[in-house]
């Protein structure tokens, strides 16, 4: 369970409030205007961006003292954070260990992340030779490879066409699933939300909702929302 306990989170004249708490193993969406404090809040769940006050449990641990890399949890950004000059593998290493050489039992755990995103035999090549969505697989075997209890996901398939956008989803929703992973997804697209998430934590007017089923808060959206989604 993901506890978010009266955390106040400011930023020059910026605030925002969450006090709710995420069950564990499930996919929670967050949605919300431009500037509401999306991004923000997954940088300070990543532990990037300390809050002003309050606390974050992770099964009844704080976890606020925990430098980033410590945390339960990998995050993807729409960017994917893959280094240029080193291989898919090598980069998919980094994942597992931060020593250069890695074993052959490493190899072996890697070969078979590449093949669980459908990137088989593609270890040596380089990211930039590779497709937007092939990127975005190489990024998901990382975060499999972690093997992290929670997952953040920034908007990491915003840049890729409908069809491939949706395959990604599916993608995560089949490993968080095998893995009991807690997947929390920034998204501007509801229909993102209705495909991954059955919860959802609405951003506004510097509030962070406690999560709702997504299909109810779609169904019968807030104002806030409402004027978000142009209804
Ligand atoms: N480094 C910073 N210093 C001060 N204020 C910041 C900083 N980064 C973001 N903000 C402010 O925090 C607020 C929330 O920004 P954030 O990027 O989290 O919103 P968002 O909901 O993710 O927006 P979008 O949907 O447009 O990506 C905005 O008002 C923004 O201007």
């Amino acid at each position: 369970m993901l506890t978010l306990d009266k955390l106040l989170i400011e930023q020059d004249d910026f605030r925002l409030c969450a006090d709710l708490t995420l069950k564990q193993g499930s996919c929670t969406a967050i949605l919300g205007p431009s500037g509401a404090g999306k991004s923000t809040l997954l940088t300070t769940l990543a532990g990037f961006l300390n809050p002003t006050s309050g606390r974050l449990l992770w099964d009844g641990e704080d976890i606020m003292a925990m430098a980033p890399g410590l945390r339960p949890l990998s995050i993807l950004f729409q960017d994917q954070n893959l280094f240029p000059h080193l291989s898919v593998a090598q980069n998919l290493g980094l994942g597992i260990s931060p020593r250069p050489r890695l074993s052959a039992t490493d190899h072996a755990r890697i070969a078979k992340a590449l093949d669980r995103v459908g990137l088989s035999g593609m270890g040596a090549r380089k990211p930039g030779s590779l497709s937007g969505g092939q990127q975005g697989r190489v990024a998901l075997a990382r975060c499999l490879l972690r093997a992290k209890p929670l997952l953040l996901l920034d908007e990491p398939f915003a840049a890729l066409g409908p069809a491939l956008k949706a395959d990604m989803l599916a993608l995560v929703a089949e490993i968080a699933d095998e893995q009991g992973t807690t997947v929390i997804m920034v998204s501007h697209d509801p229909n993102d939300a209705k495909a991954l998430c059955s919860e959802t934590v609405l951003l506004a007017d510097g509030v962070a909702q406690p999560p709702r089923p997504t299909d109810d808060l779609l169904a019968d959206p807030p104002p806030a929302l409402a004027a978000y989604l142009g209804r």
